[in-house]
This record gives C-alpha cells, structure tokens and sequence, in this order.
C-alpha cells in the first residue's frame, strides 16, 4: 500500500480527516488511518454530523439510551451524540497527541452555527462544549467572522484550543492570528502557561475557485476582450490566495513579537488547508492537496480526497514555491476585476448559512427520530390540508426555517411580529417548563387548601379559563376542594355558586393580572362581605403591585401569589394562574410539568418549523387566515369539550385585530361537510381512547382542512397549553399583528364604566326605546336605528338575511350559563347554519368580553351579532355599590353592542320580558326568521 499521506505528514502537512461517522469510529476506521497513514487529526462541522445522524439508524440506539433516561431538547439531543463521537475520536488519537508532545492528535468540534454573529454566545458555547467533550486533545471550532474574532481571543485566552474556520480572505486570517497572539499574550501578562495551547487557522480553498472559475466563464462565454487572461487564472486563484497567507504566516512567525510568545513555549497557530475537495471534474483529484505542501501546516481531507492522495498524490514543497506567481496571478484577478474581495465576503456569509441548514436538516432529522422515540409521550397531531393550503403552509414554513422564526420566537425577537413591543411578552415560554411556579410554594399550599371543601375561583379570561379547563379534564385530587370558578356578574350564576357553599369551608381564589379588572373586585367584594371578611379563606394571584396586591395585605389573606408581568392573561395558565387553582384541587403541578415537557420540547428554538408542532400549527393557521379560511372550528371528545373556552381566548384575543385574524368556533356541533363553506379550519382533540365521531373523515374527504390532534392521557393536556400558545404566535407572525396586546376590549370596558357611572349618580340607566317587540322579548338597535318592520320575526329575517358566505353569525347572551341555555344557543345557531352555510359562535356575557370580544370588535368586521338580556330576578346587589351585579351586567350588554356597532359588525340587542316564555321564545322567532 502506498505510504504517499505518511509522506505528507513527513514533508510538514499534517493529514487530517474531514469527516466523522459513529459506524466508522466504531469499525475501527479512524485508528486503521493512524495506524497505516500516519494521520494526526480530525475535523467535523455540522454537514458532516447532519450526513451521519440525520439519515440512517446507525445513532438510533444512542438516542433511545440518551431519551431513556429522560426527556431533552432536540439540541440536547444531537449533541450527546456528537460529543460521544468526538470523545471516541479523540480517544482514538490520543496516542498520537501523547507521542508528539500536543503537537498534534486534534479533533475538531464546531460551535452552533446560528451563533456565528454573537460574540458572547460563541465564548459560552465553545466554554460549554470544552467541559462537556473533557479532553485535551479536543479543539474547538469557531467561525472567524467579525463576531468571531473576540471570541477566538477570549478563547485562547481562556486557554481552549481554538480552530478558526470559515477563512477565505488575507484580511480575515491575518485578524484572527493576531485575536489568536493577543489571547496568547493575555496569558502571559497573568503569569498563565502558553505551552500546550494549539490552534490551526483553517482556510477555505475550493469554494474560492468554484466561484472565480465560475465568474470567469461567464466572461470567456459573453465573449470578454480578455477572455485569454481569464481564463489563465483558472483554478489559479485559491491555491494563489493560499500561498499568499502562508507567506504572511512566515513573517508573523519570523516577527519578534511572536518569537517571545515561542520563547515562552508557544506553538503557532498553524494554517490548516479546508474544502480541499476538487468542486471541478476537470481538476486532479488531489490539485488542493499537492499544491499547498509545507512546514507547519495541516490539511483536512474528506475521505474520498484522502484515498485520491493515497493513491495518486504528489509530495513536494509546494507552498513556498512560485510565490511571486502566486502573487501575479492575485494581482490579474484584482485588474481583470474578478472582485476576490467582494467574493470571501459572500463566501463567509454563504458558509455560514450553509452550516446553519446543515444544522436545520441535521435538528430536523433528530427532531423526527426524538418524535417516534417518544411515542405516545407526546401528544400526536396529523393533518390533511387541501393542495393550495398544504403548498401556502409548506412555502411558509420554508420561509421561516430559512429566517430563524424558532431561534427568533424563543429569543423573544419583537421583529418577528410587528417589532414593538412584543419581545417584553414571552415570559411564558420560561412558564412553560416551570421555571414561573418554582419556589412558590405550591406544595404546601395544596397540603393547606385540602382543609377545604370547595374553592372558589374569581377571575375573568386568562384568571379563569385555564383553571377551569383543568378542573374540568382533570377533577380534583381525592380529598382536595372542588373547583367552581366564576367569571360573570350574572346574579343567577353568582347565586348557583354562593347558595350551596358554606363560606367557612370555602376557600376564594381572587385572581386578576391586573388587579384591577371590575368583575372579580366585585365578587370578591361580595364573597369578602360573605364570609364575614375571612382572610384566612382568601388568596389572592396577582401582578406585583397592585391594586388586589394591596387589597390582599390590607384583608390578611393566607396566600399572595405573584404572576410574571412579562405574561399577557390568555398565556398565562401554566403560571401561577392556572398552577394556584390547579395545587388548590390537588393536581401535581409537579408531575403536570413532566408530562408538558415533551412538547415544551419539541417546540423548542432549536426546532425548525417544521418540525416543530407549535410552529407547523401556526403555520396552517396562519396562512388558512390569509386565504380565508379564517374561521378555526374546535372539535372536541366530550372528555376534552372544556379546553375550547380556553382556545377561544388564545385565538381570538391574539389574532382578532386590524380588521384581520382568525375567530374561534366553539361548541358548533358537527355538521355534514356541505353545512360549511370554504372559510374554515378543523381542528379535532380526542382522547387515545376514544372514538373519533362519525363525519369528521367525511370532512377530509371533502377537502376542508383538519388538524387531528390525539392525547394518549388526559393529564397531557398541558401539551396543548404549549403547542397552542406557539401556534398562535406563530400565527399572529403570519398574519402580520401583535398577537400579545388587546386593543379593542378596552373600548367596551370603557362604555360600560360610563354607563355604569352614570347609574351610579342617576340611580337608574339611561332609557331606550325598542325596535319592535312582542310578549317575549324586544328587539333594540344600537343608535335607535329606524327599521323597516315593527315585526319582530320580520326583522330577525332581515338581520340574518345580510350573511354571506365568510361571514359568521354570533349569539351572546347575558345569562347564566347552564345547558339549558347553551342548548337553545346551539339550537339557534343550527338553524342559522343550516339556512345560511356560515360559521356561528356563542358566547355568555360578561365572560366572552374578555376573551373573544376582542376579536369581535376587533377582527374581520363581518359579524352578525344578537345579543340577548333580560333584567334578572332576583338581583344581586354588590356590597359598597349602587349598582347591582345585575345592573352592571346589562350595562355591559348595552356598551359592548354600541362598540360592536360602531365597529361594523350588524347586531341587535334581544331583551327577553318578564313574564314572556324566556330564550325558547327567541329560539322559535330565529327559526321562523330564517326559514322565512
Ligand atoms: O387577569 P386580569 O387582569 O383581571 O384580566 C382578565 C382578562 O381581561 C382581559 O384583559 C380582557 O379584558 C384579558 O386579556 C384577561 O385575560
């Protein structure tokens, strides 16, 4: 066998493989190199891991036994296994590295690419990836870009040995071999050892020719006066720019100011010769090996160039030869204006990018294989979309791989939405892995609540639909309190809750972000006057420093819980304002941590979007949206019907502004494919366990889009909290909003303080004249509008008969909420599907002011709204106030209706009369209207 590469090695030019791969470390291929060609080093970047592990089954076992022992990141991940491969690497080359003194023996592993602009990210990295990998003959690979630079300094400094790469251009290579004698002197100054450190500089050669030659070409082909110069520089260059740098190495280490450093037993940094694989068949195989032979310097061969070497390479000094050729030919290209410069600039960037979709498709792939190695772990999701959305989606999530929207979302980048304030509202994400909950004492506060024999939740939107999802799915724990959360100012629900609770054994929840939204100030002021002004029965969850803060102090009550101001309401149930109520029941928001962390994963910043579930979720939501396909439809298994009040609030207080978003639709029950248009989206939630119902395969096949989520367990639930929370993110992203603010609830919030004042002083609310009525109810219109019938149906007929396809057509109502008004809403909202094709929602006030209003007022302004009321009996009257629960809520009624006018959306107010038959009078007149 030919010993041309021990030659090499010989003749001052290290042998190094550009290449690593477990099956090959395993068989025993690196040592046979050492063994037979004299190798002394090897190189890895993040192709050449993505080559090994993201294809193939060969790192399978390795996942398994690493996932095994306990859930982790996609990064995590991949990079237990890689550090493994470098680990067996470096130990395959220690016997080198110990005969030669640390001469050599290196093997290289790479900081993450998308780091390559980050000074301090890089210096942490590499830190991070020194103590992990734990072996002297390791170095550290690092990007010389300008970030680059300080980081190698530091590095060096640091004592880590640093291979700088991705060098095309003198200027860059001369930049880090100085950051690189700098680090080195720093250490001197300290009095800290030099001996020992060792770098190489690698520089890129190939890549230059395959972009030069191709500039030439194009010259020589448009027919160039100086096609026979051109084409003189032909896979000339490279090697020229090559020979260029050495020369300057010469000098550097001729110069005094290295000789100290050498005399205090400094090694150079040597240049190591990368992308020496011919690009151009033309080419030897071997041109980038043959040429650049000389002292002190390393080349990293990918293996198929090794074995051309091996077999047909030529040995000879050929760096320092020719040298003023080199220089000819670097001045032509400068003449004949090839631009040499303006290409190393591009092929930095081009490397780095070409690392980070190395990295992308390597992360993916892991992602992938963590997905089926997680099993029923995490929470499935399959979806089938209609061709044009399935392309939009794809064409998106692209866009997003390609701009880092995972990296950028966890990063809590504003720009990625619309570049104010966003970035100062991800404090959920930390939520989500408990990070927000820790150290609150949830433990033995779930010890104390069980003392009690309910709990009493006080809260509105983000304060309550969380916690009642959870005590819905899940129950509370045995001998812990039952859940009964009010968010209302209906007398008749107020009075459901209070009537049966003894106080004493109650224990009351206030829960307000803000501390200062009315409705829970005014049930608590009502179950504070209850039960006797207990503090011990009362905790409070809430923001630092307000207005409850203060209250909860002034009262003593047993418990104040902190949010994190940096979390918007509808995100913040896996804070403590789900995780308070959710230890109050007796659920382990330990264990509901550990069964999340799946997903929290999977939608990690190191996931690329589509491979990520939150990401691709909002991807198909978003660009559903844009094609208008803006109506998300939730369809759920009885066991899982409560998460939809949550999701409502999620989707539609993020996304329903501008004029743009998409709107929920809870509770609609499930239809035959043609009872909908070609405005929404599907999306199912199933139990494991459960049958999927009879239709929803009926609605694939017809081509409108759904997205099957499958839970194996309940208690996965909080998945759904995270996938959801990114997904709307996401969307907002594509949409183009600010998916954590809520302009418009403020609005109605404000016309019902008016009201509400104004009754305050008048003792009575300003009087309105109805539209039309009859011995059940009467119709108003916001602004007195005239119309054309005094006929009740007559005029539900006309308010109906404006729906067109891509409108919807929504039912709220300021009433209890129990089945039997839920069923006449359903009831109401059938007929109007079945008469008109379009989406209905449905919600009772005030609870879907905060929480859907938004999007209402807000959103598409293509609404058709009824609103209904009735003057309860009997009233509740709130401790301090004139105005009655009751009162409050039909100013509400009223203000919200005026904003919902004022915004374009066609509503009617319904006022069902005392004495008349109530809703099932209303459901006739709605069936009769759209029938007629
Ligand atoms: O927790 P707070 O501050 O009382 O707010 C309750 C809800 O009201 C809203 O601000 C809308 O009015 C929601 O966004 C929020 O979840």
């Amino acid at each position: 066998m030919s010993d041309l590469l021990k030659q090499l090695g010989e003749a001052g030019t290290a042998v190094w493989l550009d290449f690593v791969d477990r099956k090959y470390l395993k068989e025993g291929g690196l040592k046979k190199l050492v063994a037979e060609d004299g190798l002394t080093g090897v190189t890895s970047n993040p192709s050449i891991f993505e080559k090994a592990m993201g294809a193939g089954d060969t790192y399978d076992a390795g996942f398994s036994e690493f996932l095994g022992k306990a859930d982790a990141s996609v990064q995590d991940t991949y990079e237990a296994q890689a550090i493994l491969d470098i680990q067996s690497a470096a130990d395959d080359l220690r016997p080198v590295y110990d005969r030669l003194g640390g001469k050599d023996g290196y093997v290289s592993l790479e900081v993450s690419p998308y780091l390559a602009d980050g000074t301090e990210e890089t210096i942490e990295e590499a830190r991070r990836l020194w103590k992990a990998v734990d072996r002297p003959n390791l170095m550290v690979k690092v990007p010389g870009t300008k970030a680059g630079g300080p980081a190698i300094r530091q590095l060096i400094e640091d004592g880590i040995n640093i291979n700088v790469t991705l060098l095309f251009s003198q200027e860059a290579y001369q930049a880090v071999a100085l950051a690189f004698v700098e680090g080195l002197e720093a250490r001197v100054k300290k009095g800290e050892a030099v001996d020992g450190i060792a770098s190489v500089a690698s520089f890129f050669v190939s890549r230059i020719d395959a972009q030069i030659d191709k500039k030439i070409d194009t010259r020589v082909a448009d027919g160039d006066p100086e096609a026979d110069a051109l084409k003189a520089l032909r896979g000339k260059v490279a090697i020229a720019n090559a020979k260029a740098a050495y020369a300057w190495y010469e000098e550097l280490v001729a110069s005094d100011r290295w000789q100290k450093l050498k005399a205090a037993g400094a090694m150079p940094q040597r240049l190591l010769w990368a992308s020496t694989g011919v690009k151009d068949k033309a080419y030897p195989d071997t041109l980038y090996v043959d040429t650049l032979i000389g002292p002190d310097t390393v080349n990293t061969m990918p293996p198929a160039t090794m074995d051309a070497f091996r077999e047909r390479g030529t040995v000879k000094q050929t760096l320092t030869e020719n040298v003023d050729e080199a220089r000819h030919v670097l001045a032509e290209a400068d003449r004949l204006g090839l631009d040499l410069p303006g290409i190393t600039d591009k092929l930095v960037l081009d490397g780095v990018k070409s690392f980070a979709d190395a990295a992308d498709a390597l992360l993916g792939g892991v992602a992938g294989k963590r997905v089926k190695l997680l099993g029923d772990r995490l929470n499935a999701a399959e979806e089938v979309l209609p061709e044009a959305l399935a392309e939009a989606v794809k064409a998106r999530l692209e866009t997003a791989r390609s701009e880092a929207w995972s990296r950028r979302l966890w990063k809590a980048d504003a720009s990625l939405w619309t570049g104010k304030d966003e970035g100062k509202w991800l404090g959920w994400i930390a939520a989500a892995r408990g990070d927000q909950v820790a150290g609150q004492g949830l433990e033995a506060f779930a010890g104390e609540a069980r003392r009690f024999k309910h709990a009493v939740l006080l809260g509105m939107g983000g304060s309550s639909l969380g916690p009642e999802v959870l005590s819905l799915i899940l129950g509370s724990g045995e001998g812990s309190p039952r859940l009964h959360v009010l968010d209302t100012t209906d007398p008749d629900q107020i009075a459901k809750v209070a009537g049966p609770i003894d106080p004493k054994e109650t224990l009351f929840i206030v829960s307000s972000k803000s501390g200062s939204t009315m409705e829970p100030e005014l049930l608590r002021a009502y179950f504070w006057d209850a039960s006797g002004g207990q503090g011990a029965n009362f905790v409070a969850v809430t923001d630092p420093g307000s207005k409850l803060e203060a209250t909860a102090r002034k009262d003593g009550y047993a418990h104040l819980f902190h949010g994190d101001p940096q979390i918007g309401g509808r995100y913040s149930v896996l804070s403590v304002f789900g995780m308070v109520p959710a230890a109050a029941i007796g659920i382990d928001t330990h264990a509901f941590f550990e069964a999340t962390a799946p997903m929290v994963f999977s939608c990690g910043g190191d996931v690329p979007p589509a491979e990520n579930p939150g990401f691709r979720l909002g991807a198909i939501l978003g660009e559903a949206a844009l094609a208008g396909r803006n109506k998300l439809t939730i369809l759920t298994s009885p066991q899982l019907a409560p998460l939809g009040s949550w999701l409502e609030q999620l989707i539609a207080e993020s996304t329903g502004k501008q004029g743009r978003g998409i709107v929920p639709v809870d509770l609609e029950p499930l239809g035959a494919p043609e009872d909908y248009g070609t405005d929404r989206v599907f999306a199912w939630f199933g139990l494991a366990s459960e049958e999927e119902p009879d239709g929803l395969e009926a609605l694939a096949e017809a081509g409108h889009p759904i997205v099957r989520i499958t839970l194996a367990r309940p208690e996965l639930i909080g998945q759904e909290f995270f996938r959801w929370e990114i997904a709307t993110a996401v969307a907002g992203a594509v949409i183009g909003i600010d998916p954590f603010d809520q302009p418009d609830v403020e609005d109605a919030k404000v016309a019902t303080r008016k009201l509400v004042d104004a009754y305050e002083q008048a003792g009575s609310l300003e009087d309105e004249t109805p539209i039309a009525h009859n011995a059940d109810f009467a119709l108003f219109a916001p602004g007195n509008a005239e119309f054309a019938s005094a006929d009740p149906v007559e005029l539900l007929r006309l308010h109906f008969a404006s729906l067109s396809p891509g409108d919807y057509a929504g039912f709220l109502a300021y009433l209890e909420r129990n089945e039997a008004h839920s069923g006449d809403m359903t009831d109401m909202r059938l007929a109007v599907r079945e008469a008109y094709q379009v989406a209905t929602v449905a919600g009772f006030g005030p609870r879907f002011l905060h929480s859907t209003g938004q999007a209402y007022k807000g959103g598409p302004a293509v609404g058709d709204f009824l609103v209904v009321t009735r003057d309860p009996d009997p009233d509740l009257s709130v401790p301090g106030h004139r105005a009655s629960f009751g009162t409050v809520q039909i100013a509400q009624a009223r203000g919200d209706t005026d904003v919902l006018a004022a915004r374009g959306q066609r509503v009617m107010r319904v006022h069902l009369k005392k004495g008349g038959r109530g809703l099932p009078a209303l459901v006739e007149a709605v069936a009769a209207a759209v029938q007629g």
